[in-house]
């Protein structure tokens, strides 16, 4: 069964870093299924889920039904027609399902905090991706939470990535 991987990074806490997000979800696609590729869509906004919906009903393992379900009456609905409440459910779920938590916490987000504190508490395997050269610094609560295996924090370039995932997914096997 292969991984299903959540990948968080900043929306409505600024955008810069979208095309860097899509880069990096293409590349977790080689270690398992993105359940949040729109993180990555730089018109987010315009999010389509008939895809996702599509792709889940290839899912044909029987407890893909109920998500099935649920996306189906998402259909044809952008994420911008979604509800806060829509949108916060639906990505709890994802959270749920999830085995592991990616995320890009370079451009600070309260979501992308929530969803780690989230990620933590549902004992979930996280990795967090901070660029220093930036010249931000990441916050205490994030850089303060790494124990080296559950929780891993690396500082990187983006050149860098493609090995930091090898190492995190190989150790996880
Ligand atoms: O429209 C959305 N869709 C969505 O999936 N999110 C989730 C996924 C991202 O990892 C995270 C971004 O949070 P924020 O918008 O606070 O930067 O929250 C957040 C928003 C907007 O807050």
């Amino acid at each position: 069964m292969s991984r299903k991987i959540y990948f968080a990074g900043s929306i409505r806490a600024g955008r810069d870093d979208a095309d860097l997000y899509a880069r990096l979800i293409e590349q977790l696609r080689q270690y398992g299924k993105v359940l949040t590729e729109h993180v990555g869509n730089s018109s987010v906004e315009k999010v389509n889920l008939l895809k996702k919906y599509i792709f889940t009903c290839y899912e044909s393992h029987l407890q893909h039904f109920v998500m099935v379900v649920r996306h189906k009456q998402m259909i044809n609905r952008e994420e911008k027609d979604l509800s806060e409440k829509e949108i916060h459910d639906r990505d709890m779920e994802w959270l749920n399902e999830s085995d592991y938590l990616v995320a890009e916490v370079t451009q600070p987000s309260l979501g992308v905090g929530y969803e780690i504190g989230r990620a933590i508490d549902l004992k979930k395997t996280v990795l967090c991706l901070f660029r220093p050269q930036t010249g931000k610094r990441l916050s205490a609560m994030i850089r303060g939470a790494e124990n080296e295996s559950t929780f891993i924090v690396k500082d990187y370039k983006e050149s860098e990535a493609p090995s930091i995932f090898k190492e995190f997914f190989k150790e996880e096997l």
